[in-house]
């Protein structure tokens, strides 16, 4: 059962974290098998004693106040693993949550939202268990030893007579752990595979009722299940065959002792009283039933825990601890930036300045580049090869709160967070003030409609009307909030009417608009209103300049915008 340094770092936090009751556990469990052990003895003290006809009351008395311990310390221990698996389940997903969010876009590239989602909630809740399964191990494994010993103690031939089948038993173990280990991995990973489709599917409803393939998305959802069963079969049988060995060989091992047993009675070295505390110590030492049960549940958590310790494995950016001049203009700059997805080389040493205060459109076809170069702004991802300057320093080295209190960012579908249409806007201001809200949702063209809802700025955000064109209002409301030094619009106006886009259009572009600002533009008019272009064509800036003189000089530039454009062009 060996465990990457990550998995083992990982629930030794968790360990930490909860460490006094982790504890306040191992104490408990480690009472409760003492108690077990004693009990056999002061049973077969008490015996020896009703059958010598002495008195017995102290012994018998011994004997109940044993039990009743161990009836309070299972209560005690059930409480306590009970509220040490919560605590470490919640650390887990806090610790794990953090590093997704940090991990930005590259978390849903690496594993897919449906899998995260799994691993967070299912994995999660499994890892969680592992502090208390290593207790339950710790005294389950108390337990046998504690049984042995006491065998010695009463006899060391009882000892002898045990041990010569020790080896087996460790052998059942470990191959248990092992196959175990293989079984649990699979299932958890064709159930990963399950969750990813699903969300998948249930990101894309309206295209699978369009389409009409409900029955056979469904169908290529649940198409692991076999998968599933048989990982899950396999399981069983493993556990099915661990125990069946064990049931094999523990009697043989109990009989032996007692034997053993009876043989030195019957040579009056031991008394009634020892038989009968040897058979019960034989029970305990052969206790390998609890062993498998405790195993497989430590097992299957550090399974789970090994899924988590993948997505934590994935290095998250880093920040430094830089600021930015103050009132710098947001001159950006772009050096040498190379870029890749997948195994295409979307940007290829791209160079770009656009001075503090102006505006620059990026052009080109389909999949040229241009939200990956607007996402590069801003540090939502790095580039490959090259570095961006933002005033003069590199985005690596700026604070995480410095980077995201200067860029701003809308794009063409925003995520509404938050609690109310208020909070949504606000999301991330480092002070938020109502006439803020307002005064941004105004400019993005989002007050009125915000204004009719029944309770204004204060309705909840999920009753608020989602439309492509409201939804990127409030998207465009939430970056102008934010007053960064520089703005990156995605396609953010895409889905807004002619009327409105020209407001926007204006308050962005227009001579009162202020910051840096790179705007993602797929039409002429756009392009015009925008201080330079940049023309992004094959991983390369083709051409820089206004959006008048490539048009004059560039075919190709022109090519982009095809018949619509000519006339806007025109
Ligand atoms: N996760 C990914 N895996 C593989 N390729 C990707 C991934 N994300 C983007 N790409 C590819 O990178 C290229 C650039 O994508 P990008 O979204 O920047 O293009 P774009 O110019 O904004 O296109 P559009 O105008 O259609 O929005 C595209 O070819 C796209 O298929």
């Amino acid at each position: 059962m060996s465990m990457d340094p990550t998995t083992g770092g990982l629930l030794t936090a968790a360990s930490r974290h909860s460490g006094p009751r982790w504890a306040a556990l191992c104490l408990v469990s480690v009472a409760t098998t003492g108690a077990g052990l004693l009990l056999p003895a002061a049973l077969g003290r008490a015996l020896d004693l009703l059958l010598a006809h002495a008195p017995a009351t102290r012994w018998v008395l011994i004997c109940a106040t044993l039990v009743l311990l161990l009836t309070g310390l299972d209560a005690c221990e059930t409480v306590l693993a009970g509220t040490l698996d919560a605590r470490t389940t919640a650390f887990l997903r806090r610790r794990v949550t953090g590093h997704v969010l940090a991990l930005g876009p590259r978390a849903t590239l690496r594993f897919g939202p449906g899998d995260l989602v799994a691993r967070l909630v299912g994995n999660a809740a499994q890892a969680g268990t592992a502090p208390g399964a290593r207790a339950a191990l710790l005294a389950a494994l108390a337990g046998p030893v504690g049984g042995v010993v006491a065998l010695g103690v009463i006899d060391p031939w009882l000892a002898a007579a045990f041990l010569t089948g020790a080896p087996l038993l460790t052998l059942l173990l470990r191959s248990l752990a092992r196959d175990t280990s293989t079984c649990v991995a699979d299932y958890q990973r064709v159930q990963g595979r399950i969750a990813s489709a699903l969300a998948e599917a249930v990101g894309g409803t309206r295209t699978i009722r369009a389409a009409g393939t409900a029955d056979r998305d469904a169908e290529r959802i649940l198409r692991p299940l076999p998968e599933l069963s048989r990982a899950g079969r396999r399981m069983w049988r493993v556990q099915g065959r661990a125990a069946a060995r064990a049931v094999a060989v523990a009697p043989l091992l109990h009989l032996a002792v007692v034997a053993v047993a009876g043989m030195l009675l019957s040579r009056h070295r031991l008394s009634a009283g020892d038989v009968l505390a040897a058979s019960r110590y034989a029970v305990l030492a052969t206790g390998v039933g609890v062993l498998v049960g405790q195993l497989s549940g430590l097992v299957r958590a550090r399974t789970a825990a090994r899924r988590l310790g993948e997505v934590l494995a994935e290095p998250a950016p880093t920040h430094g601890d830089r600021s930015l001049p103050p009132d710098g203009p947001g001159h950006l700059e772009l050096r040498g930036v190379s870029a890749r997805r997948g195994a295409r080389t979307v940007l290829d040493g791209v160079d770009l300045v656009v001075p503090g205060g102006t505006t620059l459109a990026l052009v080109g076809r389909s999949g040229a580049g241009k939200s990956l170069l607007a996402a590069l702004a801003g540090r939502l991802t790095d580039p490959d090869a090259g570095e961006v300057l933002l005033d003069g320093v590199a985005l690596p080295a700026l604070s995480r709160a410095e980077l995201r209190a200067a860029v701003a960012y809308a794009f063409d579908r925003p995520a509404l967070l938050g609690t109310t249409v208020e909070d949504t806007i606000a999301l991330g201001l480092r002070c938020p003030s109502p006439a803020r809200v307002r005064e941004a949702a105004r400019t993005a063209c989002a007050d009125a409609f915000v204004r009719r809802l029944p309770d204004g700025y204060a309705t909840p955000v999920a009753d608020a009307p989602h439309s492509g064109g409201e939804a990127q209002r409030l998207g465009l409301a939430r970056a102008f909030a934010q007053r960064g030094r520089l703005l990156v619009l995605d396609d953010a106006l895409s889905s807004l009417d002619t009327v409105t886009e020209h407001q926007v259009t204006e308050a962005v572009l227009g001579r009162a608009a202020t910051g840096t600002r790179l705007v993602v533009a797929h039409r002429a008019a756009t392009a015009a209103r925008a201080d330079t272009v940049a023309w992004l064509d094959a991983g390369r800036v083709r051409a820089v300049g206004t959006h008048a003189q490539l048009w004059r000089r560039l075919p190709g530039y022109r090519a982009v915008f095809g018949a619509a454009g000519e006339e806007a062009g025109a």
